[in-house]
C-alpha cells in the first residue's frame, strides 16, 4: 500500500512549478514580517528618539508599503494554492473510485461507499490545502523574523532561535502520539456511528425481546470508549501548549532579562523593541498557527489519507498512459480462458466456460441472435465486465485489476450508443489521445471519409452539443475518436448501426486497414463477410471459421444469413430489425453459449 509520506512526496514533486511560484509569492507575503522589527527599530532609534519624527514616520511609511506588498503576496498565494491542491485531489479521487470499482463484485459498486470515500477525499483536499498554507506560512513568517533578528544583532537572533527550536522539537516529539490519538479518535467515532445505526435499525427487535438495556449498555460502552480517547487527545493539547510556551513565549522574558546587557553592548532601545516585535508579532503567531493547524487539520489529513490509501488502486494501476506498460505485440490480441459470466448470482450464465484466442492483426466478426450474449462478450473482452470465473487477457495484460487508464491504452470499445460530450470537436476526437496535433486529426478524418462531417460540425474549434447531433453523426465522431486512439485493439459493438451500408463498409474497411486487431459485433451480413474470421454464438454452441467456412458447415449460420439478407429494401440487413437478427426467429437459441470451445486459432 502507498504510504502517506510517499503520496505527499509524489504530490509535491508533481507540482514543482506551482509550488515554486507559491514560494515566490510567499516571500512577498513575508516581507512585512521580515521588515516590521527592523523598520520599527529605525523609526524609534533614528527617528522618534533622535528628535526627528519625520524620519520616524518615513520608516513607518515604508512598513505600510511592505504590508501592501505582503497583501498582494497573500492574494496570489491563495490563487496558486488551487493549482497545487486540485490535481492532488483529482488523482486521489480517481484512485479511490478505481479502488471501489476494482473491489466491486460482479460489476456492482457500493454507491454508499463511493459517496463516503469521495466525501473523505474532499476532507483530505481541504486539510491538505490548510496544511500547505500553515506550513508555508510558518516557514516564511518565522524565517523572515529570524532574518530580521539577525539584521538587528546576531546575539538577539541566537537568544530567540534557541527556544524556538526547542519548542519545535518538543512538538515534533509529541507528533507521533498525536497521530495515534487522532486515529483512535476517528476509529472510535466510526465504531460508535456504525453500531448506533445497527442499534437504531434493530430497536424494535431489541424492545420486543427485552434486550433494550443490553443494547444501551453495549452502545454506552462505545460512548465511554470514545470519551476516554477524547480525554487522551486533550492531553496532547497540553503538549502543544508546552511547545508554544517554550518556542513562542520564552524568548520574551529572555530578551527582557538580557536587555540591560544588550544595551551595554551598543544595541539601541529601538532595536530591542524591534526584536520584541519580531517575537510577539512574527514568531509567536506563526508557531501558534503551525501547532494548531498541524494538530487539527494536519492530523485529520494524515489519518483520513491513510485510510483512503488502503482502499485505493495504486497509482501505477490507475495512472495515465505514460505509466502503463505497453501492450505486448507478440501476445494474442485477446485471450479468454474458461470464461463464465452471469448478470446475477442466481441468473443463468450468458457465457459458460468460454475460450477464445484472437491473434494480433485479426479481423473477427461476432454474430448470433439478439440476446445471445454478443455485447456481453464485447464487454468482457474490453474489461468493462468481469468474468464470474476464468480470465481475460488483452495483449497479454489481464483485464482484472487493471486501471481504466491502462486498459484504454490496450483497447477501445465503441458501443451502439456512441458517447459524445459537450466540448470542442477537437476535444471529442482527441479524447483518447490528447496530445495529437490538428493535422493528424484532420488526416484521419479524411482517411475515414469524415472530413465533411468535421467541416459540417464547424471545424475542430467548434463546440459539440450532443443533443444537436443525429445518432449516425454521434457514431461517426466516436468512430473517428476510436481510430485515433493508441489502442491496438478496436471492438465495435454494433457501432455503425445508425449508418447506411456504404458508410459502414467504408468505415469498417478503414478500421480493418488500421494496424492492430479489429473485433466487430456484426450488424449486417456484409460485416461478417468482410471479416477474416466469424465467431457464431449459438445456443449451446459456438463456432469459429471464415464466413465461407461457416456457410459450408453451419446450418445455424446459413439460417442467420438467410434471415439477414432475406428480402426487404435493405439487402444487407433485415428490414425493421436494427440488430439484423431476431431472437424470435431463432427459438432454438439459448442464452448459454455452452462449454464448446470454437477456437481453431490454437
Ligand atoms: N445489465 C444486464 N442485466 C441483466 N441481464 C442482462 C444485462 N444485459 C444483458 N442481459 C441479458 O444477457 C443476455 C445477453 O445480452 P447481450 O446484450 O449480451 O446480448 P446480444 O447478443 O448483444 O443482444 P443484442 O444483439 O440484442 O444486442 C440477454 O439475455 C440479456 O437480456
Amino acid at each position: 500500500m502507498t504510504t502517506v509520506g510517499a503520496t505527499v512526496r509524489a504530490a509535491l514533486s508533481a507540482r514543482r512549478g506551482p509550488l515554486l511560484r507559491l514560494a515566490g509569492w510567499s516571500l512577498a507575503e513575508a516581507l512585512p514580517a521580515a521588515l516590521t522589527g527592523l523598520l520599527t527599530a529605525r523609526a524609534v532609534d533614528d527617528g522618534f528618539l533622535a528628535g526627528r519624527p519625520g524620519v520616524g514616520l518615513l520608516w513607518l511609511g515604508l512598513l505600510a508599503v511592505a504590508v501592501l506588498v505582503g497583501a498582494l503576496g497573500t492574494r496570489q498565494a491563495y490563487g496558486l494554492l488551487g493549482a497545487v491542491v486540485e490535481p492532488f485531489r483529482d488523482d486521489l479521487l480517481r484512485r479511490v473510485v478505481a479502488g471501489a470499482l476494482a473491489g466491486a463484485s460482479d460489476g456492482r459498486v457500493d454507491d454508499a461507499a463511493v459517496t463516503r470515500l469521495t466525501h473523505q477525499v474532499e476532507m483530505v483536499r481541504d486539510t491538505w490545502a490548510g496544511l500547505l498554507m500553515v506550513v508555508r506560512g510558518f516557514v516564511f513568517a518565522a524565517g523572515a523574523a529570524v532574518v530580521g533578528l539577525v539584521s538587528l544583532a546576531a546575539p538577539v537572533a541566537l537568544l530567540v532561535s534557541v527556544p524556538v527550536l526547542v519548542g519545535l522539537l518538543l512538538f515534533a516529539a509529541a507528533l507521533p502520539a498525536m497521530v495515534a490519538r487522532q486515529r483512535e479518535y476517528v476509529l472510535a467515532g466510526e465504531r460508535l456511528g456504525r453500531d448506533a445505526v445497527v442499534a437504531v435499525a434493530g430497536h424494535r427487535d431489541a424492545t420486543v425481546s427485552g434486550a433494550g438495556d443490553r443494547v444501551v449498555g453495549w452502545l454506552g460502552g462505545h460512548v465511554d470508549a470514545q470519551a476516554r480517547v477524547e480525554r487522551r487527545l486533550a492531553v496532547m493539547a497540553a503538549a502543544r501548549s508546552l511547545s508554544l510556551a517554550v518556542g513562542g513565549w520564552l524568548p520574551v522574558p529572555l530578551l527582557l532579562l538580557a536587555g540591560p546587557w544588550l544595551l551595554r553592548q551598543g544595541l539601541g532601545p529601538g532595536a530591542l523593541l524591534g526584536a520584541l516585535v519580531y517575537v510577539v508579532r512574527g514568531i509567536q503567531p506563526a508557531l501558534y498557527t503551525l501547532f494548531q493547524g498541524v494538530a487539527a487539520g494536519g492530523l485529520r489529513f494524515v489519518v483520513t489519507l491513510d485510510r483512503l490509501l488502503s482502499t485505493c488502486v495504486p497509482p501505477e494501476a490507475s495512472g495515465g498512459a505514460a505509466t502503463a506498460p505497453a501492450p505486448d505485440p507478440t501476445a494474442p490480441a485477446l485471450s479468454l480462458r474458461a470464461v463464465t459470466f452471469r448478470y446475477g448470482p442466481h441468473a443463468e450464465p450468458v457465457l459458460d466456460g468460454f475460450d477464445l484466442t484472437v491473434p494480433p492483426g485479426d479481423h473477427l466478426a461476432i454474430v448470433g441472435a439478439s440476446g445471445i450474449g454478443k455485447s456481453t462478450l464485447a464487454g468482457l473482452m474490453a474489461g468493462v465486465l468481469r468474468p464470474s470465473a476464468g480470465t481475460v487477457h488483452v495483449a497479454g495484460t489481464p483485464t482484472a485489476g487493471v486501471g481504466a487508464a491502462e486498459l484504454a491504452t490496450h483497447r477501445v470499445l465503441i458501443p451502439q450508443e456512441a458517447y459524445v460530450f459537450t466540448g470542442t470537436v477537437r476535444d471529442n476526437l482527441r479524447y483518447l489521445r490528447p496530445g495529437l496535433d490538428d493535422a493528424a486529426v484532420l488526416r484521419a478524418a479524411d482517411r475515414l471519409g469524415l472530413a465533411d462531417l468535421v467541416a459540417r460540425l464547424g471545424g475542430l474549434d467548434a463546440t459539440l452539443r450532443p443533443g444537436g447531433l443525429s445518432a449516425g453523426e454521434r457514431q461517426q465522431v466516436a468512430l473517428l475518436r476510436a481510430w485515433l486512439s493508441p489502442a491496438p485493439l478496436v471492438i465495435l459493438d454494433e457501432a455503425t448501426c445508425h449508418l447506411d451500408p456504404a458508410a459502414e463498409a467504408r468505415l469498417e474497411a478503414a478500421f480493418a486497414a488500421r494496424p492492430g486487431t479489429l473485433v466487430v459485433i456484426a450488424h449486417r451480413i456484409s460485416s461478417a463477410a468482410r471479416a477474416r474470421r466469424v465467431l457464431l454464438l449459438d445456443g449451446g454452441d459456438a463456432h469459429l471459421d471464415s464466413h465461407r467456412g461457416l456457410l459450408a458447415v453451419s446450418t445455424a449460420y446459413r439460417e442467420l444469413v438467410g434471415h439477414w439478407s432475406g428480402g426487404g429494401s435493405d439487402p444487407a440487413g433485415l428490414p425493421g430489425d436494427p440488430h439484423g437478427f431476431q431472437a424470435g426467429s431463432r427459438p432454438g437459441l439459448r442464452h448459454d453459449v455452452g462449454q464448446v470451445v470454437a477456437d481453431r486459432s490454437r
